[in-house]
């Protein structure tokens, strides 16, 4: 057995804890290095109900989350963004924080839905317009060093302190997840009700209603057997090293995924965004990798749909920032599966923007809603046979300093008990061909069936 976290005996825990004067406390550690899978593992071994997975897509900062001390719940579309960002404040303010690095504190980690106007369906019922959680215990990986962050009520019981201390006498024989199991059902659901869907917003795109639409699909897999959070995250982190690792697991349903796709990061006054459409298959050879990636920069129709977002996300960060830097021309970002047009974007705002702030004015980009924003979204609304949820949204955290980052939560599904929904979808432009979208919401849905271990259907 070997303990995790030897610095504090019981009575400095409790003097840090009962000596408070505020109503939490939140103290940082550096610990020895320790994979974040087993962190997230053990979590599970405790019973711990609430546990969340992050890792960015250069695998610079990693987090594992344990447990919740504080929660932000937002239903409905009023000032949901608005909300997350005061209590958060609100948080910080009731919070004493020993920290000696200014990387370390706790975070506030949560996601949003992709559109509180559409109804919920009984699959998204336990995931709210916006959920965040401060973690009790919470682990940070960052340029491999690890550090923890215990974030308890200045009133906590002895229970739960002695549910924590637990956590950190782990066996350090390698961890197990479970094999994953044999699929036993597949359903894809409303297949010729969603190419007809992508039909009918051709056509009100060559009648000059909008300009595009994202049309998205699920399809749903029943297992053998319970699907493990930590053999698929093992999975997704060698799959896919090169995206966003997201897992968010409360009371045994997870949404979970690997996206390509940043949405915003704030690092004190420079932010980050990309703009993420037009895509391809991966070719079987280097050669046919190489034609079909030339093929992609030079596609009108590709370039189209590429071209929204780019004015879109120009638009909201010259808004938001004093100076931005945007390349003319996308580059391809090629990920395991699928190749796609990319422009990055750098802007720096000494105007004090908040994260969130951004995040509202980004969400949903043309990527994922549409052309123009609000139109696009009636049409979603109206027209795609399912409920997104947190599929296409926001997910990220945010630091005690008002840093931290986005994705947009695409490549993505939710895993409950024996099933898995798995989402997908596909920016519908005026030359889209329905069969082809319907082909590349296929090769968007591969990252999570190859973790799952799904092969052919
Ligand atoms: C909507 C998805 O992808 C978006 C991001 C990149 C490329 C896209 C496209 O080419 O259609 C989509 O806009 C998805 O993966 O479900
Ligand atoms: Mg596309």
């Amino acid at each position: 057995m070997t303990t995790l976290f030897q610095h504090k005996t019981k009575e400095q825990w409790d003097a840090i804890i009962k000596t408070a004067c505020t109503s939490f406390v939140s103290w940082s550690e550096s610990i020895s290095l320790v994979d974040p899978l087993q962190f997230f593992y053990l979590a599970e071994q405790s019973g711990f109900k609430t546990r969340f997975y992050w890792s960015d897509r250069n695998n610079e900062t990693t987090y594992v989350g344990i447990g919740c001390t504080y929660t932000i719940v937002v239903n409905g579309n009023e000032a949901r963004f608005a909300t997350v960002e005061t209590e958060w404040k609100r948080f910080i303010e009731r919070t004493t924080i020993h920290s000696n690095k200014t990387s370390a504190g706790p975070i506030l980690f949560g996601g949003f839905s992709f559109d509180p106007l559409k109804r919920k369906s009984e699959q998204w019922q336990h995931f709210s317009d916006a959920t965040f959680v401060v973690p009790t215990v919470l682990l940070t990986v960052k340029n491999g060093e690890a550090t923890v962050t215990i974030t308890l009520p200045s009133q906590s019981e002895e229970g739960e302190i002695v549910r924590v201390q637990q956590l950190f006498t782990y066996s350090d024989d390698p961890f197990f997840p479970s094999p994953l199991p044999p699929l036993v059902r597949c359903e894809e659901r409303g297949k010729e009700e969603w190419i007809k869907a992508v039909k009918q917003v051709i056509e009100r795109i060559r009648l000059g209603e909008f300009a595009k639409v994202v049309l998205a699909r699920e399809e749903r897999f029943a297992f053998a057997d319970r699907l493990d959070v930590v053999a698929l995250l093992e999975r997704l982190r060698e799959q896919q090293p090169m995206s966003y690792l997201f897992a968010f697991e409360q009371d045994g349903r997870c949404f979970i995924g690997a996206s390509p796709e940043q949405l915003v990061k704030k690092e004190g006054t420079v932010c980050y965004s990309t703009c993420l459409a037009g895509s391809i298959r991966r070719g079987k050879t280097i050669q046919e990798d190489e034609e079909l990636g030339n093929w992609l920069l030079q596609d009108e129709k590709n370039l189209q749909e590429h071209q929204f977002v780019v004015e879109m996300i120009k638009e909201a960060m010259a808004e938001m920032c004093d100076t931005i830097d945007i390349s003319p021309r996308p580059q391809l970002l090629k990920m395991r599966d699928i190749q796609h047009l990319y422009t990055p974007v750098i802007g720096e705002s000494r105007r004090n923007v908040s994260l969130v702030s951004l995040v509202e004015r980004l969400h949903p980009t043309p990527a994922l809603g549409g052309t123009p924003r609000e139109t696009a979204l009636e049409t979603i609304r109206a027209l795609e046979p399912l409920d997104r949820g947190w599929y296409a949204a926001p997910i990220g955290w945010i630091d005690t300093f008002g840093n931290g980052e986005f994705a947009v939560a695409i490549r993505s599904g939710l895993l409950q008990g024996n099933e898995a929904i798995l989402f997908a979808g596909c920016g519908v432009v005026g030359d889209s061909d329905p069969a082809s979208e319907y082909e590349e919401t296929k090769v968007k849905l591969k990252p999570m069936l190859s973790a799952l271990g799904v092969k052919k259907r």
